[in-house]
This record gives structure tokens, C-alpha cells and sequence, in this order.
């Protein structure tokens, strides 16, 4: 069995919803997971505050560039510590719901024949013996859908990337010396048990730019490997509001979700805000015991970099 495949079967095991017992220990699985909110003395020796900035409304953010200790490589990964205000965290949990998953955007539904339009407004008004169609829901894809059966992606963009995503994304590659055009997003739908197994984001025609990658909701514990699932992987606790940039030689480095841990106190989604609605109390209770992720990629490459792959190409 891989190290990295070992690791998904620890937390596999792991029943607890925290990293921290009773007592506020750490939890012995727990003991070597990077929490970007407390650093140990030793993994303040390898893991490097390169900035602070502010991406999106008043959220001062930290930046850690986040290397495999082995390799002591500074490889591209990034992650920018509560980059998402409150509110856009509210205002992108309430579009995932709403807005992304209905057409023209697809999701896993969608092959099946079986997409649910309006699913959110669906599940809410649902009487309480009906089953929730939200359970259904994994992903839904923006922008040029990448076709699973064909392996491809096609060549018309078969919905627009909403302008907040397209900006984000620019905001968050930007502030780690990255560039982007997102053409194709991705949202994931977690539940309180779901993982996402390690694999490596290669379907892609460039790989010169970041995957941008944006939590909310329910903490989760990301894996990031290396190029082979040989390489110990690193084990970090993503909370809302936290931004992931894997760029450069970490573009293609496997990574995933070895824990969803549902949390009942999210800072940006308190029980009560001024003015809430019936609509803001579900999504509540829902990111509470739920996680989206949002990533954002640039599909096909931009023409300086054609230009430069051809000069570089004519000069060898
Ligand atoms: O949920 C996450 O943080 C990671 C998602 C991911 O790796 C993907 O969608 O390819
Ligand atoms: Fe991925």
C-alpha cells in the first residue's frame, strides 16, 4: 500500500469531528497535521510566512508557502490563511447552492439524466419524510465542463465562470506571483463523511497556472502529496474562508480530503446575523455539517505563453 493511501486509512478511522480531544489535546492521528491557525515550533522551521495581504473585502490574510519537509523545495503551494471575508464566504455558500448548480452549469447529475433544477429549493421545502435531494449532489462544473466519458475537454465553454470567481481566483494567484484565467471551476458538494480519494489535477491542457481553490463550511483535512503517492503527504486543516494555490512543480502533485469534520461554530456563519432570513438559516445549518470547495483553473494555454513556448522552442 502507497504512504499516501496509508494516510487516507488513518483518518479512515479517525470517528472525531476535531483534531483536539476533550481536554485539548491533540488527538494522536492528529499529531502531525498542519493547523495554519497554530504552527508548532518545529513546522515553523520548514513552512515560511512569504506575505500578508488582503484579497477580498477587510480579511487581512497570511500567506505560508507550505514544502514537503523532505524536499525543502519551495514548490508552489500555497495557503492563504482566511483570505475570504465573512461575507463573500456567505455570498459564495449561498451561489453554490442556488446558482451553481443549475443549468447551464452541470453537475454529476447531469450525465445520469437525472439534474434536479431549483435542488436547493427542493430540499428545503421538503416534507420531512422525503428524502433530501441535496444527498445527491457531489460536484457541479462552470465553464468548459470537462467530459469524463471522453476524457476531453470540449471546445465551447459550456457556461460563463461567474465574474466574483474569475476575480477571486486573479486575486488569490496574484498574491503568490501566479497568473490565471479561470475557465473551468469546480464546486464539491462534502457531506459529513465524504473524502476526496488523492489524485493528481491533470486533465488540464496547461499546466502553467494555479488550481485556486476556495473552502467553506465544515473544517476538512487536506492531504498534499508529491508526484507519486510514495511521498509522505502533508496534512493540513482547511477551514471557510481559507484559499489554496497549487502552482509551479506542485501543480501536479496528488492531493485530496481524508476528513470532513462538520463544526457547529463557523465564524462567517453565526446562528443569528442582523436582518437573516429563512434563506440564510438553511444555508447555516447547512455549511455547518457540510463543506464546499470551489476550484478554479485555467484550461487552455494564454497566447503570451504559446508566444514564449514558441520563441524558447526556436532559440534550442
Ligand atoms: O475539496 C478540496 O479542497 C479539493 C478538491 C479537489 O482537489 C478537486 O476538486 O480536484
Ligand atoms: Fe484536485
Amino acid at each position: 500500500m502507497s504512504v499516501y493511501k496509508a494516510v487516507e486509512k488513518k483518518w479512515k478511522r479517525v470517528k472525531t469531528n476535531a483534531i483536539l480531544d476533550e481536554r485539548g489535546e491533540r488527538i494522536e492521528e492528529a499529531i502531525h497535521v498542519i493547523d495554519p491557525h497554530a504552527l508548532t515550533m518545529e513546522q515553523s522551521t520548514w513552512i515560511r510566512k512569504v506575505d500578508e495581504c488582503i484579497v477580498v473585502g477587510d480579511a487581512k490574510c497570511v500567506i505560508y508557502a507550505i514544502t514537503l519537509p523532505e524536499t525543502k523545495s519551495c514548490n508552489g503551494f500555497y495557503i492563504l490563511v482566511g483570505a475570504l471575508d465573512a461575507c463573500t464566504q456567505r455570498d459564495l455558500a449561498e451561489k453554490c447552492l442556488i446558482e451553481y448548480a443549475e443549468a447551464p452549469h452541470t453537475t454529476n447529475l447531469h450525465p445520469l439524466n437525472q439534474q434536479i433544477d431549483k435542488i436547493w429549493m427542493k430540499a428545503t421545502s421538503r416534507r420531512q419524510n422525503e428524502p433530501d435531494p441535496m444527498n445527491k449532489l457531489h460536484w457541479a462544473a462552470l465553464g468548459y465542463h470537462y467530459n469524463w466519458t471522453l476524457r476531453a475537454y470540449p471546445e465551447e465553454q459550456g457556461s460563463h465562470i461567474p465574474e466574483l470567481l474569475q476575480k477571486l481566483g486573479e486575486a488569490c494567484a496574484n498574491a503568490v506571483g501566479f497568473e490565471i484565467t479561470s475557465e473551468a471551476a469546480l464546486v464539491n458538494y462534502y457531506k459529513a463523511n465524504s473524502t476526496m480519494g488523492g489524485h493528481q489535477d491533470n486533465v488540464e491542457i496547461t499546466f502553467d497556472h494555479p488550481v485556486v481553490s476556495f473552502s467553506i463550511g465544515s473544517d476538512a483535512i487536506f492531504l498534499k502529496g508529491g508526484l507519486t503517492k510514495d511521498e509522505v503527504p502533508i496534512e493540513i486543516l482547511l477551514r471557510s474562508g481559507d484559499v489554496v494555490v497549487m502552482g509551479g512543480e506542485s501543480r501536479l502533485c496528488f492531493h485530496g480530503i481524508a476528513k470532513t469534520m462538520p463544526n457547529n461554530c463557523i465564524p462567517a456563519f453565526p446562528k443569528e446575523l442582523p436582518n437573516c432570513n429563512v434563506l440564510y438559516h438553511n444555508i447555516q445549518e447547512y455549511v455547518c455539517s457540510n463543506r464546499l470547495n470551489i476550484n478554479v483553473r485555467q484550461v487552455f494555454p494564454t497566447k503570451s505563453d504559446q508566444e514564449s513556448d514558441r520563441k524558447r522552442h526556436k532559440s534550442s
